[in-house]
């Protein structure tokens, strides 16, 4: 009931239009209910005593009222129709505004497609509930009390048999609204994974393409769609049993009420008259049921959808900027004090155990280690994407979590593993980093992120479009205008997690000392390739979430096991012995990872071997993704 409460204050301004909307079924009602009375009137006084001018004052008076009748109506319908849609409209806002302040944990407890069923299927159920259930909403209870009023009022008897069918026709109703009230939220459970699956085959729909997949996934869908169809007949196979229940009662009712009318007329205690005007308010009530129970039944669903939308808005937002935030970063230095995390509070193992770093600002930091040792985990900590479990986080000297969010992710700016570019043209994508940037300020960070060497051939250079997601570019052309962009933010500390992993080794060291021009600035790399982090300040290896080693290349090369073996495997296989043969550039993109991964929490075994992950998934030496 709280929810409903929650979802009804978001009425705001079309908060007039529902009152105003309610206020006009009233009336509409209420104009509609005196019809009967009048007929009764002009059958037992109009036809009985042939008095044609009562007929057709009463006539006028009929016509009146479904006149006045019509008009409310019509004006209701347009007041709904504002509330209804003001609502949906609102609902969408709050949820999606809710989505963008929410932390990288908070979403990790939604999938992305349910998401969107919240925001969309989710809000159409209510309104498609208030549009289709806020007049007979008010209209039925309005009628059943006004209908059982003047049904007592004609005739007390015959109302007292219209009244013993009822509690059949409530328990009936009630049964079936309570077994299809959980039905209606596995039913959008279920809408939830059509469009995971839909989801999931449009992003990927090149790989599907690739690996020939195109029957599995239909099959896939077909699973789901069925899945989908079948429940939705089973819970409407319940919902349509109102109909027969009230279409029983009301046929019964009726014949009762008949055959006892019947009888009293033949006694002389009821006129015909009066037992036609009961019979259209039996009609009356009975229609109010109807659309009582319809309404419920509406209701019943909108509750399962009102629920799904309250568990976004409610979901509390993690991170937040503190009380008093402090809004400048001193400089870019970048510590770990003792820092801990684990994804959820619930895991079993830490993602990082016990990080102690101390980055000074602007120096070049190079991380290196295995597929899942935390590499990705711990820069992440930097612009407070998540909030270290235990210890602390420090930028500029002060923890991470006494900055303003907005003032700490400015000076922070982070090329994510996985680029996204948005569609629009490259000039608005790079203007994300700085949505004031100069024309010579977007082509300087061009040039420093390598991409003026393909701007020129993209026709209309700036001005070319992106297309959803950045489709119309490469892989390594998508990641060198992430790079732009994280550059036009002019941030104290640059991390760049495998953000050039599809661009050839020349152009990889090309951007490299471009960045190296770019002093003051705290650069974070993460990479795979020995090449890519060689000429940092210092190197740190991480492995299973722990600091296996830091230091410089030179150092790592003769003292470090980890580092030893990702060195000669990338100069010389596997087993090579590079450490002598000294430094080439690595093979194009490959991935690596060790064969026999110690147990997370645990130090690395010295014997520990790295291999080369499918390079062929990764494009050829030299060539862009
Ligand atoms: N959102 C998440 N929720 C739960 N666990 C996660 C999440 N992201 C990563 N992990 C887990 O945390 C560990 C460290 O992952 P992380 O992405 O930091 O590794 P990585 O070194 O960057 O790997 P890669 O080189 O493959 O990108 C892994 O065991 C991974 O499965």
């Amino acid at each position: 009931m709280h929810e409903l409460r929650r979802i009804v204050g978001f009425l705001g301004p079309y908060r007039r239009d529902a009152i105003l909307g309610m206020l006009l079924v009233v009336i509409e009602s209420a104009f509609e209910m005196v019809i009967p009375i009048l007929m009764a009137d002009i059958i037992d006084v109009g036809v009985a005593t042939r008095d044609l001018d009562f007929i057709f004052r009463q006539g006028v008076l009929m016509l009146v009222c479904a006149a006045l009748s019509l008009i409310t109506g019509q004006l209701y319908a347009r007041h709904a129709a504002r509330a209804t849609y003001g609502l949906g409209a609102r609902l969408r806002a709050a949820e999606y505004e809710h989505v963008q302040e929410m932390s990288f944990a908070n979403l990790d407890h939604f999938e992305t497609s349910s998401l969107i069923t919240r925001m969309t299927t989710d809000v159409t159920v209510i309104q498609n509930a208030l549009n289709a259930g806020f007049r007979p909403m008010v209209r039925g209870p309005v009628m059943l009390v006004i209908g059982f009023g003047l049904a007592f009022y004609l005739n007390m008897q015959l109302a007292l048999v219209f009244v013993g069918v009822s509690p059949f026709m409530i328990v009936a109703l009630a049964l079936i609204v309570r077994h299809v009230g959980p039905l209606y939220g596995v039913l959008q459970t279920t809408v939830d994974k059509l469009n995971d699956v839909v989801q999931e085959m449009l992003t990927a729909v090149r790989a599907v393409k690739a690996y020939v997949r195109e029957d599995y996934e239909c099959a896939q869908f077909r699973a789901v769609n069925e899945g989908l169809a079948r429940t939705s007949e089973q819970t409407f196979k319940f919902a349509v049993l109102n109909m027969p229940v009230l279409y029983v009662s009301l046929y019964t009712a009726t014949t009762l009420i008949m055959w006892f009318g019947g009888q009293m007329i033949l006694g002389g205690e009821l006129q015909v008259g009066e037992l036609t005007g009961f019979l259209s308010y039996v009609m009356q009530i009975l229609n109010s049921f109807i659309m009582i129970s319809n309404v419920f039944l509406l209701l019943t669903r909108s509750l399962a959808s009102i629920h799904r939308i309250c568990e976004v808005l409610d979901e509390p937002v993690d991170l937040v900027s503190p009380e008093a935030p402090i809004t400048e970063v001193a400089d870019g230095s970048v510590e770990f004090r003792d820092v801990s995390f684990k994804y959820r509070a619930d895991a079993a193992e830490n993602a990082l155990e016990h990080v102690n770093l101390s980055i000074p600002a602007g120096s070049t930091v190079g991380v290196l280690g295995g597929t899942g040792s935390g590499k990705t985990t711990l820069v992440q900590l930097i612009p407070r994407l998540y909030d270290a479990s235990e210890g602390s986080v420090l930028v500029g000297g002060r923890d991470v979590r006494s900055y303003d969010l907005e003032a700490l992710r400015n000076a922070v700016s982070i090329v994510l593993q996985k680029n996204v570019l948005f569609s629009g043209t490259v000039r608005e994508n790079l203007c994300w980093g700085n949505p004031k940037a100069t024309t010579e300020d977007l082509l300087e960070a061009c040039r420093r992120a390598r991409v003026d060497e393909f701007l020129d051939r993209l026709p209309g250079g700036l001005e070319y479009d992106l297309g959803q997601g950045g489709v119309n570019v490469s892989g390594g052309q998508k990641q060198r205008l992430c790079i732009a962009r994280a550059l036009l933010k002019r941030p104290r500390v640059l991390i760049f997690d495998d953000s050039t992993s599809a661009v050839d080794t020349a152009t990889d060291a090309d951007i490299r000392a471009s960045l190296a021009a770019l002093t003051g600035v705290t650069k974070i790399i993460i990479a795979q390739r020995v090449s890519s982090v060689a000429d940092a300040d210092q190197i740190v290896v991480l492995d299973d979430g722990r600091v296996h080693a830091v230091g410089t290349h030179a150092e790592l090369l003769a003292s470090d096991s980890i580092y030893q073996e990702i060195y000669a495997s990338q100069t010389h296989g596997p087993k090579g012995d590079g450490v002598k043969r000294g430094h080439q550039a690595a093979p194009g993109n490959a991935g690596w990872v060790k064969t026999n991964p110690s147990q997370k929490g645990q130090a690395a075994p010295e014997n520990a071997e790295w291999v080369k992950t499918n390079p062929s998934h990764n494009g050829s030496e030299g060539g862009e993704r």
